[in-house]
């Protein structure tokens, strides 16, 4: 039954301009999961988390989160109902302290110069420290988050996605342009992060998968091409010939 799903999306199809983006996906996630999805480049992702968060409409099919149908909502809803999404490249307010960043996140507010005259309560000053132990910048809470490098900028922005506390996080390509150690770092963090909350992450960085330790989806062409552990679906002869462009 969809309802014992967190995420059910179903028969989905998108097609831009006589392209079918996304072909009959059947995509589903259990409550509390955490789900990798790869896949070589135009093979949909980016499309599929699109339709998720309501930015895109597919054709047909059925998009459900905890058995409510999210195709006919905007993504402001979708927001509200519990689905996060981190972009990939970092979106911080640059001239705003790490701590700012993430009151502004708490309070669910795009404007920065509003929130400055608001006093802090105790309990928002004691959720941002959770946050900031959580992903590892408690040393670096006053700096301007311009300061920060390119990989604790993404933390950060993940921190701000925590404070609005959604029940699912995607996330896309987290790791690009991040050192090795950052990279497990991130892994690490987001194996924290799904104790507590469902996670989808796209990622083409092979070692950071391995390091999730958590089943994989392989997209191509719009739809799954299979499923399973990262050992599985990289020893699929149909896995090799996707990525070998054969
Ligand atoms: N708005 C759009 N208009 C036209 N074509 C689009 C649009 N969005 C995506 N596409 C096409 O749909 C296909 C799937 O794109 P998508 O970005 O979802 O793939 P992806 O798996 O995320 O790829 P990558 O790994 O390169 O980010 C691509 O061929 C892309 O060119």
């Amino acid at each position: 039954m969809s309802e014992d799903w967190l995420l059910d999306l179903s028969h989905v199809s998108v097609t831009f301009d006589g392209f079918r983006a996304i072909n009959d996906l059947t995509l589903r996630l259990r409550p509390g999961e955490m789900r990798a999805i790869v896949g070589p480049n135009g093979a949909g992702k980016t499309t599929m988390m699109d339709i998720v968060t309501g930015k895109t409409r597919p054709d047909c099919g059925s998009v459900r989160f905890r058995g409510q149908e999210l195709t006919r909502f905007d993504e402001p809803t979708i927001a509200r109902l519990g689905i996060g999404r981190k972009f990939q490249k970092p979106t911080v307010f640059e001239a705003l302290s790490v701590h700012d960043n993430l009151l502004l996140a708490l309070r669910g507010t795009r404007s920065p110069l509003r929130m400055l005259f608001l006093r802090e309560t105790p309990d928002e000053g004691e959720r941002i420290a959770g946050l900031l132990g959580r992903i590892g910048l408690t040393a670096r809470e006053r700096l301007l988050a311009g300061a920060l490098s390119h990989g604790q900028k993404q933390w950060l922005e993940i921190g701000m996605l925590l404070a609005q506390d959604p029940r699912l996080l995607l996330v896309d390509e987290p790791v690009a342009g991040m050192t090795d150690a950052e990279t497990m770092q991130t892994a690490d963090l987001l194996r924290d992060i799904n104790t507590s909350h469902s996670v989808i992450v796209v990622e083409h960085d092979m070692d950071f998968v391995r390091a999730l330790g958590v089943d994989v989806t392989v997209l191509h062409e719009g739809s799954v091409l299979t499923e399973g552990t990262l050992d599985r679906v990289s020893a699929d002869p149909r896995v090799i010939d996707v990525y070998l462009g054969r």
